[in-house]
């Protein structure tokens, strides 16, 4: 496991795609600690650079220069997807299935299963198939995966878009404590409340670029370009 925090640096990157830009080139120096929250109109490109830093999207031109080695930066990762992939299997072998990954002994396998299944709140749904789960409870689900193996670095790509108040509360609960516990989060939302409540700071993309990195605080207090107020007012950007 790394000891270090992960810090990650973009240089000019560039994504091509069919003969079009979609993201770039973009350089940006994102630090070792907190919650950045990814956002923008549609299409502007916030998957794409959270793919970029993940390292499974090609760049066609820059560099992503991580604070350190590449296998050591894969395995400090986790991503969280939109659509999150489960295991046609119980909760238990979804939760256990990184930790499996990881040749962790069967003893300590099991019981990280079930302190994170209570963590989650689906210690009663353990057995029960993944695919069964409410929308909010795969969710929870996904996330518990990701973190049980104490990621440096999570990306998470909307990961409450279709919950409701209360799912989003518990989702944002973990979140907050996985970033309390050391875990660099990095998160697309389209919900401006969400951003607010969690962000450290905040990236704001419109046409593949970053038009803005600041501190939250000052992000949300309007010092900002005229595009991003604009959508910080619920305008219609194109
Ligand atoms: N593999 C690809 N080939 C061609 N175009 C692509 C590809 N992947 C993404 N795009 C385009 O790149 C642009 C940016 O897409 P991206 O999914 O990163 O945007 P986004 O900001 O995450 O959007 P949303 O908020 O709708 O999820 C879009 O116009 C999309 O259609």
């Amino acid at each position: 496991m790394v000891m270090q925090p992960l810090k990650v640096q973009l240089k000019d990157v560039c994504v091509r795609r069919r003969g079009k830009t979609i993201l770039g080139p973009v350089s940006v120096d994102l630090g070792a600690a907190g919650m950045t929250m990814v956002i923008g109109p549609n299409g502007a490109g916030k998957t794409t650079l959270l793919k970029v830093l993940h390292g499974v999207e090609r760049v066609s031109g820059g560099q992503v220069i991580w604070s350190q080695n590449d296998t050591d930066v894969r395995q400090a990762q986790a991503f969280i997807f939109q659509s999150p992939i489960m295991l046609r299997r119980s909760v238990r072998q979804n939760l256990a299935y990184p930790l499996q990954l990881l040749k962790r002994p069967r003893r300590q396998i099991d019981e990280e299963v079930v302190e994170w299944s209570k963590r989650i709140d689906l210690f009663e749904a353990l057995d029960q198939p993944a695919p069964r789960l409410s929308g909010g409870e795969r969710q929870k689900l996904a996330l518990g995966r990701a973190l049980i193996r104490n990621p440096k670095v999570l990306f998470l790509d909307e990961p409450c878009a279709n919950l409701d108040g209360g799912s989003t509360r518990e989702i944002e609960g973990l979140l907050r404590q996985a970033a309390a516990a050391g875990t660099r989060i990095i998160m697309t939302t389209h919900n401006m409340g969400q951003a607010q409540r969690l962000a450290d700071d905040v990236v704001f993309m419109v046409n593949g670029s970053i038009e803005e990195h600041r501190p939250a605080a000052a992000f949300f207090k309007g010092s900002v370009s005229p595009t991003a107020t604009a959508f910080l007012k619920g305008e219609i950007i194109e």
